[in-house]
């Protein structure tokens, strides 16, 4: 790889749909040519504490995220090296034991609900983007998802919700709406939105004209 990959960061609140925007955008170019890298996976290591501290911890905050090891990995993918990337556990509230190598690609993926709310991590986004979806609909996927996906019923969703996910999102997520070059309604069912971003994308990296 000769070129400096770009990078396309999207964000949104948790359910807003950043997930299946990014997935719509991988699958048309394919994993040869763009990677996708979850700020979720940059959660900070909490094996030193009980479960019961763990269920504390403020994930909407933006302390939450190791953000140095992030940024770090981000300029070793730019400068074309790898990355030994860590693998959250939801169920278990902390970094599973596990790292997973990454070799860097033409386009990188940064997805998560707080990436432009760090200044050295919005600077080297090429391409930002912002999915924009109504709380009550984020609400309703996030508790779907939680408790299928990531072990967790129906009242604990609610009231993380109501108590931190919420506050949060209006503390320090929507304000990053403005950073933002492309704001996408409905996420990763918006297929105008997908069709335009895939097309510049794909004129930057030199597979469409
Ligand atoms: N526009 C949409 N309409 C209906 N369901 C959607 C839409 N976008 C995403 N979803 C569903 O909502 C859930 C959360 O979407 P996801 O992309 O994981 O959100 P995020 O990554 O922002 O948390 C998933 O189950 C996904 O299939
Ligand atoms: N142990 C954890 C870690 C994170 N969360 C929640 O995940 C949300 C971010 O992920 P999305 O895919 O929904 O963007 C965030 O709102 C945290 O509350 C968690 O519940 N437990």
């Amino acid at each position: 790889m000769s070129k400096k990959p770009i990078i396309i960061g999207v964000t949104g609140g948790s359910g807003s749909g950043k997930t299946s925007v990014s997935n719509k955008i991988l699958k048309h170019f394919g994993n040869m040519n763009v990677m996708l890298l979850q700020q979720d996976y940059y959660y900070k290591d909490q094996s030193h504490l009980t479960f019961e501290e763990r269920l504390n911890t403020n994930y909407d905050h933006p302390l939450a995220f190791d953000t140095e090891l992030f940024y770090q990995h981000i300029n070793d993918l730019l400068e074309g090296k790898s990355i030994e990337k860590p693998v959250y556990d939801y169920a278990k509230h902390t970094r599973s034991d596990e790292v997973v190598i990454e070799h860097s690609r033409e386009v990188i993926i940064i997805e998560g609900i707080l990436i432009l709310e760090d200044k050295r991590l919005r600077d080297l986004m090429d391409i930002k983007v912002y999915v924009d979806t109504d709380d009550d609909i984020r609400l309703a996927r996030r508790i779907q998802r939680d408790v299928i996906e990531r072990g967790r019923s129906v009242e604990s969703v609610i009231e993380q919700y109501v108590n931190v996910v919420k506050p949060m999102f209006h503390q320090f997520i929507e304000p990053t709406k403005r950073y933002a070059d492309i704001i996408v309604p409905e996420g990763g069912y918006n297929q105008v939105a997908i069709d335009l971003l895939t097309t510049k994308i794909g004129t930057i990296i030199g597979l469409e004209k």
